[in-house]
């Protein structure tokens, strides 16, 4: 299969980006890093979680974020809803797409929401219905789809059986997550072409952690499967609270360097981006784990120096 001509990069810096961070980020900064990547051309960006903040609490400001950002129009802000309680709040906070999230793995599913998977299919009916009644879009999100941190290995089966579930639920997009980072393009390959059989590819997308690497090497084995929306986070902020050294999300400058470099449109502006991820490593007091980051930053500054010893 070719190369899509262009993707669509949902940045998640905002919420899986920051959820799992110990010390409380102010809410003024979660607004200004979702303004700012709004401003930077992402159509999608993850905001929030209306979830216990018993469980997440860096989670526990969503409303007040939701309240402080700058909508721009055709920008979809997308928060996280375990149940009615979390949807809610997200229709109170005029989200516009509700994201649902369950797991391939028994123990994950138990581990991340307390409930097994069929529970939590069943918990997300009255959920994915009141999006529906109220126009919102719907996101489903599947964990540990290439491999779970307390079970191992995840079989494609489960991951296929998951996927129609949500389907029948009336998902407009689901995500294939590799939450621990641990697929590899073979098992990425199998999925996508497993899943692909029983829900239409264009509303799939990728969203992988880089725990060991392999999350650009993931994204180009999905491209080649005809996959066209990918999650990112910002910096490579991240992990899960619900597995144990994972790390962030893959970063979202990463990305935007490798679609740059194969032509791929995504609408948004690498540089942007870049100092967004200078801003919120600084905010937060955490190295900037984008490889591409790093070195455009260093390319940068290499680049002043010169021109001001020029000057001098
Ligand atoms: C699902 C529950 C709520 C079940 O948690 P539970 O304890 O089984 O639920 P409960 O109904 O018994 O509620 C317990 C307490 O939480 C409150 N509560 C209940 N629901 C809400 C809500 N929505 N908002 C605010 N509060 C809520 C509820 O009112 C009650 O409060 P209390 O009476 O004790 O004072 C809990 O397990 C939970 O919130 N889990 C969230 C876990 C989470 O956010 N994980 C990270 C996101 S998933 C992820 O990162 C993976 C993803 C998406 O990125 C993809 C990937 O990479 O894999």
């Amino acid at each position: 299969m070719s190369l899509p001509r262009a993707v669509k990069i949902v940045e998640v810096g905002p919420r899986d980006g920051l959820q799992n961070e110990k010390q409380q980020v102010p809410a003024a900064v979660k607004i200004e890093l979702v303004d700012r990547l709004s401003a930077a051309g992402f159509r999608n960006v993850e905001s929030a979680s209306f979830v216990s903040p018993k469980w997440v609490p860096q989670m526990a400001d969503a409303a007040e974020v939701m309240a402080g950002i700058a909508r721009r129009p055709g920008t979809i802000y997308s928060v996280l809803t375990p149940n009615l309680k979390g949807f809610e709040g997200a229709l109170a906070a005029q989200a516009d797409e509700v994201v649902i999230f369950g797991a391939a793995s028994e123990a994950f599913s138990q581990r991340n929401i307390n409930c097994s998977i069929a529970e939590s299919v069943a918990r997300f009916e009255p959920v994915a219905r009141a999006a529906k009644d109220n126009g919102l879009r719907l996101r489903g999100s599947i964990s540990c789809a290439l491999g779970c941190p307390y079970q191992g290995d995840v079989p494609v089966p489960a991951v296929v059986d998951v996927v129609q579930r949500f389907a029948e639920l009336g998902c407009d997009e689901i995500d294939i997550a590799d939450t621990i980072g641990v697929g590899t393009p073979k098992r990425t390959h199998e999925v996508f072409a497993a899943v692909t059989k029983v829900f239409p590819r264009e509303r799939l997308s990728g969203h992988f952690h880089d725990t060991y690497g392999q999350a650009l090497a993931n994204i180009y084995a999905s491209l080649l499967e005809g996959i066209e929306i990918f999650h990112a986070s910002v910096a490579g902020l991240g992990g899960c609270p619900y597995a144990k050294g994972a790390t962030g999300n893959v970063a979202t400058e990463d990305v935007l360097y490798l679609m740059n470099g194969l032509g791929i449109e995504t609408g948004v502006d690498l540089d942007q981006v870049v100092d967004i991820g200078h801003f919120i490593s600084s905010a937060i007091g955490r190295p900037n784990a984008s490889r591409a980051g790093r070195a455009l930053l260093a390319k940068r500054n290499a680049a002043q120096c010169s021109e001001a010893s020029e000057q001098a």
